[in-house]
C-alpha cells in the first residue's frame, strides 16, 4: 500500500469483480478510477474520475475532435430525430455522432462496450447499447440546466461525458454543474472540463448544466441505453 492510498480506494478495489475481462484493464490508465467509478455509482449514482483512459489515448481522441470542421457538425438540438428541435436558447454546442470509422473512434466505442458489460454484470442494469457524440462548445456556448432522460420517456440510463481540454483554468468557464437528485436547486459539484476527466451519472436523476464557455471546449457525451423496442414501436435511434 502506498501512503497516498486512501481507505475509500481500498474499499472500492474490493468491489472489482474477480473475473474482470482482462482486455478491459489496459484501456484504463490505472485500476483506481475504474474501481472508484463502480463504488460511486453504487453509493451516489454519479461519479467524476480523472485520468480514466491513458493520456495517450485521450490525446488521440482530442486530435479527432479538433480535426472535425464545424461545417460537418450538427447544431445540437433538443429531442431525437423527428422531434429534434434546434433550441438555441437552451444549448449552443455542435455535435458529431461517433461511428467506428477511424481506429481511435472504434477503440473508444469498444472500450465503452467493455465498460457496459462490466456495469451490467455488477449492477444488473440491462444496458443494451451505447451512443456517443463529440461536442464542441465555441466561446459563448453553454447548455442550460437539464435532465438527459425523463422517467419512462427515454431509454437513456447512464450518461457519460469525457473531457478533452488541455490546461483548463479558472475563468475559462464551461464547468459542468451537477445538482442534487432530491433537490435540483442545490448544487452538489462543479467541475472543469479538463483532459481525461470522465463524468458518469444516472440520466433520469441528476439535473446538470454547462456554464458559458469562454474558450473552445471539447468533450464526448454518451449514453448507455436500455432497449425499449416493443412489437409495435422500434427503439428510437439517435
Ligand atoms: O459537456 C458536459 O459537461 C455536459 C453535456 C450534456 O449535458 C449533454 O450533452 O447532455
Ligand atoms: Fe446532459
Amino acid at each position: 500500500m502506498t501512503c497516498d492510498t486512501t481507505l475509500s480506494q481500498l474499499d472500492a478495489a474490493e468491489l472489482l469483480p474477480d473475473d474482470l475481462p482482462e482486455r478491459l484493464l489496459p484501456a484504463f490508465s490505472r485500476i483506481e478510477p475504474f474501481a472508484l467509478l463502480l463504488n460511486d455509482l453504487q453509493t451516489k449514482g454519479w461519479s467524476i474520475q480523472d485520468d480514466f483512459f491513458s493520456q495517450a489515448f485521450t490525446e488521440k481522441l482530442m486530435e479527432e475532435a479538433q480535426s472535425i470542421r464545424n461545417a460537418t457538425m450538427l447544431q445540437a438540438g433538443i429531442g431525437r430525430k423527428q422531434d429534434h428541435q434546434v433550441a438555441l436558447d437552451a444549448r449552443r454546442d455542435y455535435i458529431q455522432w461517433i461511428d467506428p470509422v477511424t481506429p481511435t473512434r472504434k477503440t473508444f466505442l469498444d472500450e465503452m462496450e467493455a465498460l457496459r458489460v462490466v456495469l451490467n454484470r455488477q449492477f444488473f442494469l440491462g444496458l443494451f447499447d451505447y451512443e456517443a457524440h463529440f461536442a464542441r462548445y465555441e466561446k459563448g456556448a453553454f447548455y442550460e440546466k437539464h435532465l438527459d432522460a425523463f422517467k419512462g420517456k427515454s431509454n437513456r440510463v447512464l450518461s457519460t461525458v469525457l473531457y478533452l481540454n488541455d490546461d483548463w483554468q479558472d475563468g475559462d468557464g464551461g464547468e459542468l454543474v451537477v445538482y442534487d437528485e432530491h433537490n435540483p436547486d442545490v448544487e452538489i459539484g462543479r467541475f472543469f472540463p479538463k483532459k481525461g476527466r470522465l463524468a458518469v451519472f444516472l440520466s433520469e436523476n441528476f439535473y446538470h448544466e454547462v456554464k458559458v464557455a469562454k474558450r473552445t471546449r471539447h468533450s464526448i457525451a454518451g449514453w448507455f441505453r436500455v432497449n425499449n423496442t416493443t412489437a409495435k414501436t422500434l427503439d428510437p435511434d439517435q
